[in-house]
């Protein structure tokens, strides 16, 4: 997956295309990609695990592979680490990471990070780096494969009804009761057509010579070749909904309340493109609760005060967590039950861990006073886990807010209302109005550098606005 939103300019093309070509590209499309592609740095995701923990998130930027980024920033240090690749490392990277002591390397089985879906001058280069990749494959003590399975049963159905009624969704729902529009499966199409143009190679010739060339020819036979992308599809479908939880929206985001601190905080605030992709690492993030009935993820990043080498501009990973019993109990070691259990001796509350509160624990830098750093938390943070952030050091939330005061015996999210200190950034109409939102999002940026232009006098608050417009 790609991890920062770099890829504005292909999305914008994609939603160029015409409408009702929805997830399948033509070969003359495919085709047109490919030449208007050729001078572009291929935009490739990178997470590192270790003993299965997410240290960091990478992407590459104009200069570096994601691989040669995550080297400068752990050397030796990724020796045991598992890698996960949006596309398969170039031998340049392999040969670091290889070198590094890397446990295991996963990529992505479309076209590979120095492209294979270019023209001819340079394709000569592309098949002589697949062949290196695969030598230096063979040779390595590192396992490099592709991780891809079938969706578990029923997955799918449960992600689209908890996408479907997520707190943004439900959110945006209440604002404009009065509207038909499905802001959801709108997103959703428009998600699924952007995703396919970056994750999937629709021409199955093309798809098939690029895997006989990286070294996956067992993957070209039927079933195999059919199952392979079949499975690709589900998963890209399956990450365009639940990026549509957090939909793209022109007068909805991330914004504070209060209008008198608009400008000053409104200054700090990261461009909403970024502050909605950093919320569907969250989202992706709930999905592994051990809580039956929620799941709640939250990430953690920050921003240093120059750029970094990274992709990510600015911005650095520090940690990331979910809702869960604390680590190493089993199933049914602690209570599950919620309010609604008379008894409260048998409620999860005490037990469960909050995803904030993992997210602090297992975090992997600092947090530094002097940097701005924010967390994105899917569900508002409670009474537990306010002063926590605070006290942390955090300097943003980004979050919903439509449990803002619900008391209850056991868990409740009254303090959020009353913090202070910690800019507080919600899921709301923008308080200032259209014009403001669509100067908000800057004609082009890099990844979260370019500040959103602050709201002035001079633009109309109360513009009425314009739905069908997103
Ligand atoms: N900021 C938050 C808020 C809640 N949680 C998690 O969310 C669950 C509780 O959610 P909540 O909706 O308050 O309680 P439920 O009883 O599950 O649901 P409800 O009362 O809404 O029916 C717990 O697992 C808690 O750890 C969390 O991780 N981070």
């Amino acid at each position: 997956m790609e991890l920062f939103p770099a890829v504005e300019g292909q999305r914008q093309k994609s939603q160029e295309k015409e409408e009702g070509k929805c997830g399948h590209l033509g070969d003359n499309e495919e085709m047109a990609r490919v030449s208007t592609d050729k001078k572009q740095v291929k935009k490739t995701g990178l997470v590192v695990v270790k003993n299965m923990k997410i240290v960091d998130l990478h992407c590459s930027s104009e200069e570096l592979h994601a691989g040669k980024i995550a080297l400068i920033k752990h050397g030796s240090r990724l020796k045991n680490c598992d890698l996960y690749f949006s596309r398969k490392p170039c031998s340049a990277c392999l040969k670091m990471i290889v070198n590094a002591g890397v446990n295991r390397i996963s990529y992505w089985p479309a076209d590979p990070e120095i492209s294979l879906l270019s023209e001819t001058s340079t394709s000569e280069d592309a098949k002589l780096d697949a062949k290196a990749v695969e030598r230096l494959k063979s040779n390595s003590r590192a396992h490099v494969c592709v991780l891809l399975q079938p969706l578990v049963c029923c997955m799918m159905q449960f992600v689209e009804e908890t996408s479907y009624k997520c707190d943004f969704i439900q959110k945006m729902a209440k604002t404009f009761p009065d509207t038909n529009i499905d802001f959801y499966s709108k997103c959703r199409q428009e998600r699924i057509k952007e995703y396919e143009l970056l994750f999937f190679v629709s021409n199955e010739e093309l798809h098939k010579q690029i895997l006989m060339t990286i070294g996956l020819e067992n993957l070209c036979e039927n079933p195999y070749f059919s199952n392979l992308r079949q499975n690709m599809k589900d998963l890209i479908l399956l990450l365009a909904t639940v990026a549509s939880s957090v939909p793209i929206c022109k007068h909805y985001g991330f914004y504070c309340d209060k209008t008198e601190q608009s400008n000053e905080i409104y200054n700090q605030s990261l461009p909403q493109e970024i502050a909605r992709h950093c919320m569907v690492q969250a989202r992706l993030l709930a999905y592994r609760t051990e809580d039956h009935k929620i799941g709640v993820g939250a990430v953690i990043w920050a921003e240093k005060k120059s750029q970094n080498c990274d992709g990510t501009g600015m911005m650095y990973f520090v940690g990331c967590g979910y809702n869960a019993f604390p680590v190493g109990s089993e199933y049914a070691d602690f209570p599950n039950m919620d309010d609604k259990q008379k008894d409260r001796e048998i409620r999860k509350f005490r037990y469960i861990v909050h995803a904030e509160q993992n997210a602090l624990t297992f975090r992997c830098q600092e947090i530094k006073p002097e940097e701005k750093s924010m967390i994105f938390v899917t569900k508002c943070p409670c009474d537990e886990c306010v002063p926590l952030i605070k006290g942390a050091g955090i300097k943003q939330i980004y979050t919903g807010d439509i449990d803002v005061g619900r008391k209850k015996a056991d868990i409740s999210y009254m303090r959020f209302g009353e913090l202070e200190g910690v800019s507080k950034f919600t899921w709301q109409l923008n308080p200032a109005g259209t014009c403001v939102l669509e100067r908000n999002e800057p004609e082009s940026r890099e990844n979260g550098v370019v500040r959103p232009i602050p709201p002035n006098e001079e633009m109309h608050p109360h513009k009425k606005l314009c739905l069908g417009n997103h």
